[in-house]
């Protein structure tokens, strides 16, 4: 607001000045030419000197709109940076014993956005090393924010979360992400090469394991259709690439250190085409084969790949199995499985 105001002020004044300074000068080397102390070259000279005088002026002002525009932006810029940091390394961060194996283990956990109202109320659960569990239960639940807590985005605030046996607030967060991967419902890309895009996480990553992870998720097979291959340039935000090829490229990056843990944030809604959608299954159950991993299952398709599905509803786990064991039960998954996903299965 600021620099436009400057801009819809500062430069018509700046022009105005320089309008009447260039009539003055016309009106007085005028009045010589008349007088005849003053002849038509000088008159020309003047107007000339006028013009001179006053671009810099003009000049300046243009310049001082931008910077005030870059000022507005950096402003924004840091106040994200100097935003203070909620979760923070313990002093004396405690090692996970090795190798990582990647069993995890809720403990009585209670959290809220809110502390006063709970989101998750009193989880139990315990997952051995190298088990694809599903998280389902109606929107709302809880889901999210039970791996949000798993990836310590937030802090309990009663009972504990444990990797193998290591209270996860005990333990440095680079320990904790370098085990521990992520897949976000909505993928993020950068503007830069497919390459920087997969290391994102350590740019010194070597080629040959950049190109594991891209070959395990299927990602290389669109990749190697570009003509420079991995170092197509991606468009901010990945506006050149399709969901589906958005989506095997944050699988790549996830998987690219080899995590013990993998958590994914499966997408709601399946808006890639049947090609596609074979090639994502395909690579989610290559990355959940003996992995410890849970996905929050919006489709039926991810939950095949399993070997567990927890229900939750309303921040409580109602209901723990396989597939056929829950529908046996006839409860919340049975109703859910009928409701959200018999669909799935007539189309
Ligand atoms: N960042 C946040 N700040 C405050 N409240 C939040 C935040 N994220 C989620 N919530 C609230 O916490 C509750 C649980 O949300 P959560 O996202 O974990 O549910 P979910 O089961 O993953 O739902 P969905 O399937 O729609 O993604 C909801 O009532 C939601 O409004």
């Amino acid at each position: 607001m600021r620099a436009l105001l400057i801009f819809a002020i500062f430069i018509p004044s700046v022009n105005l000045m320089a309008a009447i300074g260039t009539a003055a000068v016309l009106y007085g080397s005028g009045q010589g030419i008349l007088a005849g102390w003053a002849s038509l070259g000088m008159l020309a000279a003047f107007v000339q000197y006028t013009e001179r005088a006053f671009q810099p002026i003009r000049n300046l002002a243009e310049r001082y709109t931008v910077l005030q525009s870059a000022m507005a932006a950096s402003e924004r810029i840091f106040g994200v940076l100097d935003t203070p940091e909620e979760i923070r390394d313990p002093e004396h961060p405690v090692a996970l014993p090795r190798p990582v194996r990647g069993e995890i283990e809720f403990r009585d956990v209670v959290f809220g956005y809110d502390p006063a109202e709970p989101v998750l109320k009193g989880i139990n659960l315990h997952i051995p090393a190298g088990q694809a569990v599903a998280i389902v239960g109606a929107t709302g639940a809880g889901k999210s924010s039970l791996v949000a807590l798993l990836a310590r985005f937030y802090d309990v605030q009663q009972g504990g979360i444990f990797l193998d046996g290591v209270d996860i607030r005990h333990l440095a967060q680079h320990e904790l992400r370098r085990h521990v991967a992520a897949v976000p419902q909505d993928p993020v890309c950068f503007s830069g090469t497919i390459a920087s895009n997969i290391r994102l996480h350590s740019q010194e990553m070597s080629v040959e394991r950049m190109r594991w992870a891209a070959e395990l998720v299927n990602a290389a097979v669109f990749i190697e259709q570009f003509p420079d291959g991995y170092d197509h340039e991606v468009r901010e935000r990945g506006s050149n690439l399709s969901v589906g090829q958005r989506q095997l490229l944050a699988f790549a990056r996830a998987l690219a250190f080899n995590p013990e843990v993998l958590l994914i944030l499966d997408e709601a809604t399946s808006s890639v085409d049947t090609a596609t959608e074979a090639l994502i299954q395909d690579a989610l159950a290559r990355m959940l084969r003996g992995r410890t991993s849970i996905v929050i299952a919006h489709r039926l398709s991810t939950i095949q790949h399993v070997d567990r599905i927890v229900v939750l509803h309303q921040g409580q786990i109602v209901e723990d199995g396989s597939h056929a064991e829950l529908l046996a039960q006839r409860g919340f998954y049975h109703r859910l499985y009928h409701l959200q996903f018999a669909e799935e299965v007539g189309r």
